[in-house]
């Protein structure tokens, strides 16, 4: 079979797509729905700075919203607007240049990082309708951000290199503060979290999601939950963003000025349960392309995930195993495409690995 090269500039205008591009009927995508999901809108700043009895207030509202199905935005975040759009223009920038050029920063078999023109390499079917730049971003590391665009990229693209470098640091910041809210609304005291998340090993992502004229047949990114710790989302206005809130898909419309914040596969184990790793997804449209910027916060790679004693008794057993940030982004990465079940399947290979005496808590 002659593997098909996702080729935006070819494709997008086509009436017809490669079957490998084309998701089942049970997984059909509806790119109309307009059904909204509507989440609460956390002042972040006012939230951390304001009067207690507020607080609480908003408080209580994320506890809500992460027990139900783990999504929220949050507004004035501090995040500089210029510094937002720059983000914005960076990504045009990168994915409007030639397949070949993006090429440069090939992601290779096995590598969370580089440039994807879909998955054509990596998956046979089910192919998703997007291309995506991804790197690692790590506060130890101030300048990893600026040295893998330039060394992918080339020197001229050093200012693409410093705008995700300032905008990966302000999620760095940002995601703290969002840990210091989750772990007051869990009764576990405001540093528990943010300590735990303080030397962030995260992975930035660009999505572009090209034109395509069987917005009916194809998705962008196909429904999964983020195996993650905690995703920070910005999208462009044009939409379709979905989250499958109480059996059925609704979207989150977009908002310039706030960030839509989701619960990832990690924090749930983190939280022993409590807090929920939404199934998502986002359809794709005939008329724009669409892009969104996603910063997946994700704990140092040996580092211990094991929920704070206090979210574990006889009422509230332990809900997954420990295990390490290394050996779920390996699993998502040689062994199992994310999905919706990707921790059970996870929890259940560690639990096995267990038993047969092998370790899935160090790098070995
Ligand atoms: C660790 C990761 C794997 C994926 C990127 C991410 O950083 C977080 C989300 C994961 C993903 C988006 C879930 C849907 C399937 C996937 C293959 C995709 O469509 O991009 C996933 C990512 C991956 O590259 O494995
Ligand atoms: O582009 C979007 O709106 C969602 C992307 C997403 O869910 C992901 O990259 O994990
Ligand atoms: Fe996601």
């Amino acid at each position: 079979m002659v593997q098909p090269v996702f080729d935006a500039a070819l494709l997008s205008g086509q009436a017809d797509i490669p079957s490998q591009f084309i998701w089942p009927a049970d997984e059909s995508p509806t790119p109309d729905a307009t059904e909204e999901l509507h989440v609460p809108l956390i002042d972040i700043g006012g939230l951390l700075s304001g009067d207690p009895a507020a607080a609480a207030e908003v408080t209580r509202q994320v506890g809500d919203a992460c027990e139900q199905h783990g999504f929220f935005q949050v507004v004035n975040h501090g995040i500089d607007a210029e510094l937002l759009a720059d983000a914005h223009r960076c990504v045009d920038a990168f994915f409007t240049m030639s397949l070949q050029d993006k090429q440069r920063a090939l992601r290779r078999p096995g590598e969370s990082c580089g440039y994807a023109s879909s998955f054509t390499g990596r998956f046979a079917s089910k192919l998703p309708w997007k291309e995506t730049l991804s790197f690692r971003s790590c506060p130890s590391e101030p300048d990893l951000v600026v040295d893998y665009i330039v060394a992918a990229l080339g020197e001229d693209h050093r200012r693409l290199g410093e705008v995700y470098g300032r905008y990966c640091s302000e999620m760095s910041r940002l995601s703290l503060e969002i840990m210091e809210v989750l772990g007051e609304s869990l009764g576990v005291g405001r540093a528990h979290y943010r300590r735990f998340f303080e030397g962030n090993d995260s992975i930035m992502r660009l999505n572009y999601y090209p034109p395509c004229q069987r917005p009916n047949d194809t998705l962008g990114t196909g429904p999964h939950c983020d195996p993650t710790s905690l995703t920070i989302l910005h999208q462009d206005d044009v939409g379709g963003l979905q989250v499958h809130a109480d059996g059925r898909w609704r979207s989150i419309r977009p908002r310039t000025n706030a960030f839509v914040v989701n619960i990832g596969d990690t924090f749930m184990a983190l939280s022993n349960g409590r807090y929920r790793s939404c199934l998502h997804r986002a359809v794709v449209n005939s008329r724009v392309p669409r892009k969104s910027l996603a910063f997946f916060l994700c704990p140092q790679m040996d580092k211990v995930v094991s929920p704070p004693g206090t979210l574990v008794d006889e009422a509230n057993p332990r809900a997954y195993p420990d295990f390490t940030w290394r050996s779920l982004l390996d699993f998502t990465q040689k062994h199992y495409r994310a999905d919706m079940k990707t921790l059970e399947v996870f929890s259940s290979w560690v639990q096995q690995k267990q038993q047969q005496g092998q370790a899935t808590t160090t790098t070995a």
